[in-house]
């Protein structure tokens, strides 16, 4: 089989982890092109097109996360499980260093992941690995209906998973509100925010 070395790159950044279960903790992100679900309201739809994004290898990644302190490297995209991530996340690993994933649930995940946080999409259906795999399941309440779309989700992962409602950013003023209420009466889901947009930073 071929061993995937290198992957379009968008972005990468040393930042805070702002969402879910790992948020306040110091993550290093490498941000991957290429997405082909259309959420609406995407906040990063500048990184759906591959092509637009430089080939880098997965050397020259290593070299700038290990020249921080990080040790936890967040994968994410674009949908970052239409690739074989494989050869970085165990590169990752020897070098101690946990990796987690931000993914739609799209794609079969092809890698030895430590957390993999999915975010299921009404504009393109998970594959059945998402619900098995899933450490944290984070769904984007846009509207009213997307609660119940939420539970729908959330009975289909493992026990294990743990369950967060994510306010679509532009959405906030209304539906945070919401959340608030449906969380008290439902105490198995949490509140995650989008921490890293009120802290200005990437
Ligand atoms: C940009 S996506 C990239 C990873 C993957 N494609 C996915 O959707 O999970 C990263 C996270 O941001 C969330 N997200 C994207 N746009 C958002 C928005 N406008 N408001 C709140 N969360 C958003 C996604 O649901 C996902 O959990
Ligand atoms: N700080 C920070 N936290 C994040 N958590 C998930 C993000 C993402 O875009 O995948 C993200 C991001 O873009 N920045
Ligand atoms: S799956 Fe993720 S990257 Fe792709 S459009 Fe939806 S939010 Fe954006
Ligand atoms: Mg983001």
């Amino acid at each position: 089989m071929e061993v995937v070395k290198s992957f379009p790159v968008m972005e990468e950044f040393y930042t805070i982890q702002g969402e879910g279960s790992y948020s306040g903790r110091a993550a290093y992100f490498v941000r991957l092109g290429g997405c082909d679900v259309g959420c609406v309201w995407c906040d990063v739809k500048e990184s759906w097109d591959a092509e637009k994004h430089p080939e880098t290898p997965v050397a020259a990644l290593l070299e700038k996360i290990t020249a921080t302190k990080t040790d936890f490297v967040v994968i994410t995209g674009g949908e970052p499980a239409m690739y074989d991530l494989s050869y970085f996340v165990d590169e990752l690993h020897k070098l101690g260093i946990e990796v987690a994933i931000e993914t739609s649930g799209c794609y079969p995940l092809k890698g030895d992941i430590d957390w993999y946080c999915f975010s299921p999409k009404k504009f393109k259906a998970p594959v059945e690995d998402a619900y098995a795999k899933a450490k944290e399941l984070k769904v984007v309440i846009f509207n009213k209906s997307d609660f119940q779309w939420a539970e729908d989700h959330a009975a289909k992962v493992n026990d294990a998973c743990k369950l967060y409602l994510q306010p679509e950013w532009s959405k906030e003023a209304k539906m945070l509100p919401l959340i608030i209420d449906y969380v008290k009466e439902n105490p198995q889901w949490r509140i995650s925010l989008q921490t890293h947009k009120y802290m200005q930073i990437p």
